[in-house]
């Protein structure tokens, strides 16, 4: 065990938008720091890229090294974050950093959803804490609630708006009608989204996310390559004025499920896509680039965890909480709970996935068309809720909304439909969510 007083000796690795905050954050609660770790916890080291690049922050030159191996490889480190992102070289950093005898934490989503046992097995054998509150969600509570305060419940299902630059996006399009291009620019010059927005708009980032929450509820490895992703670059005004006009809202969701097999046991379904949500349901109140999370569980109900999801500050907090419980962990000798995935249950493929579809088809305005179209559905097994008809003549559109389906099932009429003559075209396809059968 450290002894009561002796520093505790912190080494940052990368000091962009979170590692700046985090450096800030160590130097300005310092007091407050100590207090609550019970010892001094000293920042000893600050990995960069480039010695001279601008910062938000004023690193001690004689803290700045552009030697990162090096600096993990200090046998007086006690606790490294990293910060850097990306596979390649942070998981070389992290394991270096565990095998000489260092705790963790990391805000590398994609890192954790790609090799996370990797590094949960390294943390194991080190007997060293891995902690990673800010990977999802940035400062919102939800992984750490999910390891240990619902440790004694049963997570069924979780439902996340787990990015903050898609969230953006379809809120501006659904206040001001904007489509997907314009609102896209506006979070660019609000400096939401990066240049490239790629990991946000197509769902990786929101993906791996997914991954590390199903991970946790469920207590099951699942990686990114477990998880069906759909982005939000196919979301039109169309389907947005379509939502609005069944009193709902596009939300980009991850979905994490504990599904019932027919055999009795469970397997768990995880997914990344647009859909609609009725305006009534917590989530839908979720606005510009906030996210939550919305947990349902067997004993203790329903739970909403709401907050920044991103940011260098926000982000920051989550990092600086976990430091605090790691070092503390540190000063008893002991270690946080460790990766749990007993329960090894399947992950089941999208085509099992089951929910509710908007459906809206281009047909031709005749007598019997919706017979047929209904018979499609029917012969797929997809019951169908409602159905309107907007448009005449050329401009005829059924609307469609099915009840609870198989993702296949909905595939398969898909399919059907658009091989009918009376269908122009199956224009949009919206899973709907978060609401009664
Ligand atoms: N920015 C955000 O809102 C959030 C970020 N995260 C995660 O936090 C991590 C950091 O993200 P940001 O700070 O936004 O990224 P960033 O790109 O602003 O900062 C990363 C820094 O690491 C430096 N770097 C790259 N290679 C390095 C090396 N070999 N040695 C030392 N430094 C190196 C870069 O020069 C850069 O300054 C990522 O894993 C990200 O996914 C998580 C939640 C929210
Ligand atoms: N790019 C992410 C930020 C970090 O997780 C987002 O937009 O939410
Ligand atoms: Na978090």
């Amino acid at each position: 065990m450290t002894e009561s007083g002796k520093p505790l000796k912190v080494a940052v690795l990368g000091c962009g938008s979170v590692g700046s905050q985090v450096v800030r954050l160590l130097e300005e609660q310092a007091a407050d720091l100590t207090a609550r770790v019970g010892a001094p916890v000293e920042l000893v080291g600050v990995a960069v890229r480039r010695l001279d690049a601008a910062r938000e922050v004023e690193v001690p030159e004689g803290l700045l090294t552009t030697d990162a191996e090096g600096l993990v490889a200090r046998d007086d480190v006690d606790l490294v974050v990293e910060v850097i992102g990306g596979i390649e070289p942070a998981r070389s950093l992290i394991l270096s950093a565990l095998e000489n005898g260092a705790s963790v934490v990391t805000a590398n989503k994609a890192l954790l959803a790609e090799d996370g046992p990797t590094l949960f097995e390294a943390a194991a054998k080190a007997g060293r804490d891995l902690y990673y509150e800010a990977a999802v969600a940035g400062a919102i509570p939800i992984l750490r609630p999910l390891r240990e305060s619902l440790a004694g419940d049963k997570v069924t299902r979780v439902l996340g708006i787990v990015n903050g630059t898609t969230n953006f996006i379809l809120d501006k399009m659904d206040s001001s009608g904007a489509g997907f291009g314009d609102a896209l620019e506006e979070a660019q010059e609000l400096g939401y989204a990066e240049a490239d927005p790629t990991a946000d708009v197509e769902g990786f980032d929101a993906a791996a996310k997914a991954a590390i929450l199903a991970s946790l509820a469920f207590h099951t490895r699942v990686t990114a390559s477990d998880v069906h992703r759909e982005g939000i670059t196919e979301v039109s005004a169309a389907d947005v004025a379509s939502a609005t006009e069944m009193g709902c809202v596009v939300k980009l969701l991850a979905i994490c499920e504990l599904r019932e097999q027919p055999g009795g046991e469970e397997a768990v379904s995880v997914r990344v896509h647009p859909a609609m949500i009725p305006r009534t349901h917590p989530l839908a109140s979720v606005r510009e680039a906030y996210n939550a999370v919305f947990v349902e569980s067997e004993a203790a109900g329903q739970l909403m965890f709401y907050g920044p999801g991103a940011g260098g500050s926000p982000t920051a907090s989550a990092v600086l909480g976990d430091l605090v419980t790691v070092a503390r962990n540190r000063r008893e000798g002991v270690t946080g709970a460790g990766e749990s995935a007993y329960a090894d249950r399947a992950v089941l493929p999208m085509g099992e996935a089951r929910t509710r579809y908007h459906v809206a088809i281009d047909v031709d305005d005749r007598a019997g068309v919706l017979a047929t179209v209904a018979t499609a559905f029917a012969e797929h097994g997809v019951s169908i809720r409602t159905v309107r008809q907007e448009g005449r003549d050329d401009d005829a559109q059924l609307v469609v909304v099915s009840h609870e389906a198989t993702d296949a099932q909905l595939r398969a009429t898909v399919e059907h439909l658009q091989q009918m003559d009376s269908v122009r075209e199956v224009s949009s396809v919206m899973r709907v969510e978060g609401g009664a059968e």
